[in-house]
């Protein structure tokens, strides 16, 4: 198999990162008097049995919400097409969805959350479905804003795979909006990004929305 993958390419290196976030104990114990500070200052009783933990908890929490950061090595493993050009020149898109996911928004740190749809027209390599899913946690666990979110993906899918086309729909709630501030309810947050035969074929693109509203 021969792989092309530009390894400085700046997403796919976030996107695998193989160093794993480590905070010291002494770190862990500083964080949680922090954050009883702050939760005391709002109102919470923190001496009570079942606050007492709350700070660690709450930590704990965020550190699993943001496990994006470790990166996920799993996803350079790609596979050779099998058909690279199509059968009879007719070639297929893959797409994937909906692929539910979690975030939390860089402005205000609450989460952002709902489904993610992934296609792509491959070339001389296809990569495993369960891949797509990682592809879109390890950015969605991060701190970030939807439209990096969705660019992050269709660029990293874009390196891994060389393929003719790339095309990325996310439509999400965000919590800052909903709970907070504007108190906007109802409204959905959608974002495309298109790359290669998608950014030229009209086409295209709607035979990929009109898969993505088949919902099971
Ligand atoms: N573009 C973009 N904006 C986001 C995203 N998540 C949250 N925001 C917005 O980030 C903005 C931050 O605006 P600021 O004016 O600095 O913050 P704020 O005073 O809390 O704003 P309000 O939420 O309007 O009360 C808000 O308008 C949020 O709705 C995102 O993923 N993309
Ligand atoms: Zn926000």
């Amino acid at each position: 198999m021969t792989l092309n993958i530009d390894l400085d390419d700046l997403d796919f290196q976030e996107a695998i990162h193989l160093k794993h976030r480590h905070i010291s104990v002494e770190d862990m114990q500083k964080f949680e008097g922090y954050i009883a500070e702050i939760f005391a200052a709002m109102g919470m009783d923190v001496n009570t049995p079942s606050t007492r933990e709350t700070p660690q908890r709450f930590l704990k929490a965020m550190f699993d919400a943001t496990e994006g950061y470790d990166g996920d090595p799993k996803l350079i493993k790609v596979f050779d097409a099998e058909y690279p050009d199509g059968v009879d020149g007719r070639r297929s898109q893959v797409i994937e969805g909906p692929i539910p996911f979690f975030s939390l928004c860089e402005h205000h740190a609450f989460p952002f959350f709902g489904h993610a749809y992934v296609g792509y027209i491959a070339n001389q390599h296809i990569i495993g479905l369960s891949k797509l899913t990682r592809l879109v946690r390890v950015f969605a666990k991060r701190f970030s804003v939807q439209e990096r979110l969705t660019q992050q993906i269709a660029s990293t899918l874009e390196t891994i795979l060389q393929p003719h086309g790339v095309a990325v729909y996310l439509e999400a709630n965000h919590l800052c909006m909903a709970m907070r501030g504007v108190r906007e309810t109802s409204a959905l947050t959608r974002t495309t990004s298109w790359r290669g035969e998608y950014e030229a074929n009209p086409e295209l693109r709607s035979e990929f929305f009109s898969a993505c509203q088949i919902r099971s």
